[in-house]
């Protein structure tokens, strides 16, 4: 299957989800993330508002003060200091969005980024919307050696994705049944 096809039907899938079910799976993979190593250490922490029945991460929102949301500006993502008790407004794409006037966060105030995704598989590669922001946001200066944490349902963690040249592989992959860095962000951690 491609990718086209391949995002159709994961996405079927997370939309057929019930509502019950998707805050029992949000939960249990809130729940996976806050007993990380690589959560626990880091202060500032990139996330992102569910859309299209995405993960869910409500349940972490009273761990940090301080988060950064995206807002897609052009063919970017922006990034914005945003606390909790804040409210959104809705953006481009219908996706709740932070204050443009917000503090913007630069790359060397972040420790984490979780990455919402359609697919991953296993080692690390990610199937996103297709706007490619993720991937161009990944592969520009000063981004590229943050930790990325690919969010999923369990259902949507393939064994392998098809991939393109400007696919960069995230660092680990977090579900609501398990937790795993990849064996290369692995390796590297054992240098
Ligand atoms: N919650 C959340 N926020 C996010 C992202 C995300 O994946 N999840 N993004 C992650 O990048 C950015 C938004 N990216 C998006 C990219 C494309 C579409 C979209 O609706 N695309 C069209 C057509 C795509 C196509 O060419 O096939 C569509 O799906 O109908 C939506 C969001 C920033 N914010
Ligand atoms: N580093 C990059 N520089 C320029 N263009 C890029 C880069 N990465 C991806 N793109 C473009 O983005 C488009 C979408 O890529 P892809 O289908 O892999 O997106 P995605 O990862 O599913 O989307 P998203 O990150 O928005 O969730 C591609 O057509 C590609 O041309």
């Amino acid at each position: 299957m491609n990718k086209r096809q391949l995002r159709k039907q994961l996405l079927l899938a997370r939309e057929s989800l019930s509502v019950a079910d998707l805050k029992v799976k949000s939960d249990r993979l809130c729940q996976n993330l806050k007993q990380a190593p690589l959560f626990q250490q880091a202060q500032t922490i990139l996330a992102y508002w569910s859309h299209r029945q995405e993960p869910d991460l409500s349940l972490l929102w009273a761990e940090r003060e301080v988060w950064g949301l995206p807002r897609t500006v052009g063919q970017s993502l922006c990034w914005h200091v945003w606390n909790p008790s804040e409210p959104l407004q809705k953006g481009k794409y219908g996706i709740f969005e932070p204050d443009p006037d917000a503090p913007v966060l630069q790359p060397q105030d972040v420790d984490l980024i979780l990455v919402p995704a359609v697919g991953c598989d296993r080692q690390g590669y990610r199937l996103g919307y297709g706007g490619g922001y993720y991937d161009r946001l990944l592969s520009s200066e000063g981004w590229q050696d943050i930790p990325t944490i690919g969010i999923i349902f369990d259902f949507a963690w393939l064994e392998q994705l098809p991939v393109d040249e400007w696919d960069i592989p995230l660092k680990g992959v977090c579900s609501d049944r398990q937790f795993n860095l990849t064996l290369e962000a692995q390796r590297v951690q054992l240098m």
